[in-house]
């Protein structure tokens, strides 16, 4: 496994990381549960690694970690974009991730909502489009991503996009203003899997901790008493196609 990570290493241009049924490092009974024990590296010269873990307990979490580090082992900042469905463990990947390399997380929905806030035109208008489940224009969100991007925290220690890009055009506009990843981390979890974890899931509106009723339950019966399920966690939001 790792011989082929450094194999890879040797490649210095940009990567796509395909993990499948990411895990976080903690949750042993899901990963058994649920691993398809495979992650796949493709580099943009179509040369393909499948790389297979002979151990299930592997954690895909630091499969990532270490991909990013070979595939990218230079004193330049990181740049790493991330991608992957409601429930795919993105939330998790990214926390990782961005602690590991001291990224910046810029996550597209989480500038679009800090927009709003400010009350300015721009946030007006992605507001309508938000409230329908819709993609906001690219006339306001390439430039909203472009300057969070060049701000001097995410210049200098590099980037973690998240949410960004969501069409063929947001990312051809991205790299014509001269951005690019090294990294393209997609998270694939096959329907069945995502509709058992969105459907199962709980939060502790106490601590904030978020709880699975199979593979990750509540510790004590006073905790499981106050668990509420988030409106949106729906079988419908999981699987919307
Ligand atoms: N890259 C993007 N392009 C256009 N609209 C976006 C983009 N990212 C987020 N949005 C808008 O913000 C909303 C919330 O996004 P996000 O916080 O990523 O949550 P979700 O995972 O529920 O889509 C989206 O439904 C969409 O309306």
């Amino acid at each position: 496994m790792n011989s082929n990570i450094m194999n890879f290493s040797t490649a210095s241009s940009s990567s796509l990381i395909r993990v499948f049924n990411p895990s976080p490092n903690n949750n042993h009974k899901l990963q058994k549960a649920r691993s398809y024990s495979s992650v796949t590296i493709t580099h943009h010269h179509h040369r393909q690694l499948s790389l297979r873990s002979s151990s299930r307990s592997l954690s895909y979490s630091s499969t990532i970690v270490k991909a990013a580090a070979a595939a990218v082992q230079t004193e330049e900042p990181l740049h790493v974009m991330i991608s992957g469905a409601p429930a795919s463990g993105k939330g998790t990947q990214c926390h990782l991730i961005t602690n590991k390399y001291g990224l910046v997380h810029v996550a597209a929905g989480d500038l679009l909502r800090a927009e709003i806030e400010t009350g300015s035109e721009n946030g007006k208008r992605a507001k309508e489009y938000m409230e329908k489940g819709q993609l906001v224009p690219d006339e306001i969100v390439v430039m909203m991503v472009r300057d969070r991007l060049l701000k001097p925290d995410s210049a200098e220690n590099g980037w973690l996009l998240d949410g960004y890009p969501r069409s063929l055009s947001q990312a051809t506009a991205l790299k014509e203003l001269g951005f690019k990843p090294d990294i393209f981390i997609l998270l694939e979890v096959s329907e069945d899997i995502l509709v058992e974890r969105v459907v199962g899931r709980r939060l502790d509106p106490v601590t904030g901790k978020i709880y699975h009723l199979k593979y990750s339950p509540p510790e004590t019966k006073e905790i499981a008493d106050r668990l509420t399920q988030r409106f949106d966690d729906t079988e419908e939001k999981a699987c919307p196609y």
